[in-house]
């Protein structure tokens, strides 16, 4: 079984991730992690904070060498900011508790929500946690995830589609992403129609696009999106709610190419992968709705329009001409890629103060801000990304077991045989 917990307070120390379950032999150099660190840190609309911290990944246990131990590893990102906050966040009697208390909840944060059930005075005690910043930590434990997908060919990219009112041109499900961006020598849309099945030779789908060009593409745009234009528009759109001190929320797409049918199981509610990965999403802060393949639009389809028909050859075996079902047919993978999104509501600290009650005085006031993200999508996508790259390691982990990268291997191979004679 794979499982990992965090710790650490916004403006404390450190954050912290231990991690148990992972097979020896790993590779997982530090670097590696750190880069999703980075991406995770960039997207256009961040604020002030993201200038003061630069995330990296210090392994305190579970690693030598560059490679897993078998043991539970253990790692930690020190938080910059704690130098301006150390007086204030000490763990032990030093702190100065009279000092910087918050008593005016924030509407759509957790603060007033929290400070009731844990009977906090001072709201700094909940939005320390509550805040965003944990999501460094959960980069770092899917970092983690994605390098031993990886062994195993499976490969994640994620995307932002919409950023408040601009949304990216309808990316037709049952087609690829485009290889190069609009305008470029994209695939054909019958090409693409052809890639992806579980047949002889290409266990779990294909891409059936370069995902090192498309990262590439991704990595350059300023919020993660595909297409250059709507890119520029999302930009102007965050740069007119930072003048008008408000906020925007979006959405970001995931997918996951390369996964063997069979992960996850129809056979009990709490093994179901959709289950698993919609909770694992909507555990991000600020995420309020998750949906897999054609989602929320296949409610307004016939079934003749929103299933996936199952096709038969020698050369392919059972592959699919669309994918609207994202890849998962009753709680399991198909074979097909993976397709999840993710809406994301706006930055609930607002430049431009909302209504509220003071938690002592009970009296009323409109907020007021030092600083705040206006719009945290492409970050968020980020998260997105190692999440879904958790549940996967772990739906892996689950079937595939073995104490060694190599045994875990050795295994995946057998099943991957075994799919052969089925097919
Ligand atoms: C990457 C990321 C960055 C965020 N940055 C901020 C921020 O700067 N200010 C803020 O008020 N909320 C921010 N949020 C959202 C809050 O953390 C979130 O709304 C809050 O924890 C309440 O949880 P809920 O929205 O899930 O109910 C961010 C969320 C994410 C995922
Ligand atoms: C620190 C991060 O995001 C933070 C998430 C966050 C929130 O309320 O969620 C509030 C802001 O924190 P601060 O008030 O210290 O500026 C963001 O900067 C991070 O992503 O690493």
């Amino acid at each position: 079984m794979l499982r990992y917990l965090t710790a650490g307070e916004s403006h404390g120390p450190a954050l912290t991730v231990i991690i148990e379950g992972l097979p020896a032999g790993l590779a997982l150099p530090e670097d590696y992690v750190n880069r999703q660190l980075a991406r995770r840190q960039g997207g256009y609309g961040r604020g002030g904070r993201m200038r003061i911290e630069q995330d990296r990944v210090r392994f305190l246990a579970g690693v030598r060498g560059g490679f897993t131990l078998g043991s539970p590893v253990a790692l930690y990102i020190e938080n910059r900011d704690w130098a301006s906050w150390q007086e204030i966040m000490d763990p032990g009697a030093a702190a100065r508790l009279d000092q910087r208390v918050v008593t005016r909840p924030r509407p759509g944060h957790a603060d007033l929500a929290g400070a009731l059930k844990y009977g906090h005075r001072d709201i700094r005690n909940v939005l320390e946690r509550a805040s965003a910043r944990e999501t460094a930590a959960r980069v770092a434990a899917g970092s983690v995830a994605r390098r031993l997908l990886e062994e195993l060919g499976i490969e994640i990219i994620g995307h932002v589609v919409r950023i408040g009112p601009v949304a990216a041109p309808e990316l037709d499900l049952i087609r690829e992403m485009p290889s190069t961006p609009p305008g470029g020598a994209g695939k054909g849309p019958d090409e693409a129609e052809e890639d992806g099945g579980c047949g002889p030779g290409r266990p779990g789908g294909s891409p059936g696009v370069d995902l090192r060009r498309l990262r590439e593409i991704l990595d350059a745009s300023p919020v993660y999106c595909l297409h250059r234009e709507t890119a520029e528009a999302m930009m102007r759109e965050i740069d007119r709610a930072r003048e008008a001190g408000d906020s925007l929320g979006g959405v970001f797409e995931i997918r996951v190419y390369g996964l063997p049918p069979g992960l996850g199981s129809y056979v009990h509610w709490d093994r179901r992968l959709d289950g698993r990965l919609a909770g694992a999403l909507m555990s991000i802060q600020a995420i309020k709705g998750v949906e897999i393949g054609l989602g929320f639009a296949g409610a307004a389809l016939p079934g003749s329009q929103v299933h996936d028909e199952i096709f038969y050859s020698r050369e392919r075996g059972f592959h699919r001409r669309t994918n609207r079902a994202g890849g998962l047919e009753g709680g399991v993978t198909n074979g097909e890629p993976l397709i999840v999104r993710a809406a994301m509501k706006p930055i609930p600290t607002l430049y431009k103060p909302l209504r509220s009650v003071d938690l002592a005085s009970k009296e009323p006031f409109t907020a007021s801000v030092e600083r705040s993200d206006v719009c945290a999508v492409p970050a968020a996508c980020v998260v997105g990304e190692a999440v879904v790259a958790w549940e996967l390691a772990a739906a892996c982990v689950e079937k595939f077991g073995g104490d060694t990268l190599q045994e875990m291997k050795a295994n995946y191979q057998q099943y991957l045989d075994y799919l052969k004679t089925r097919i």
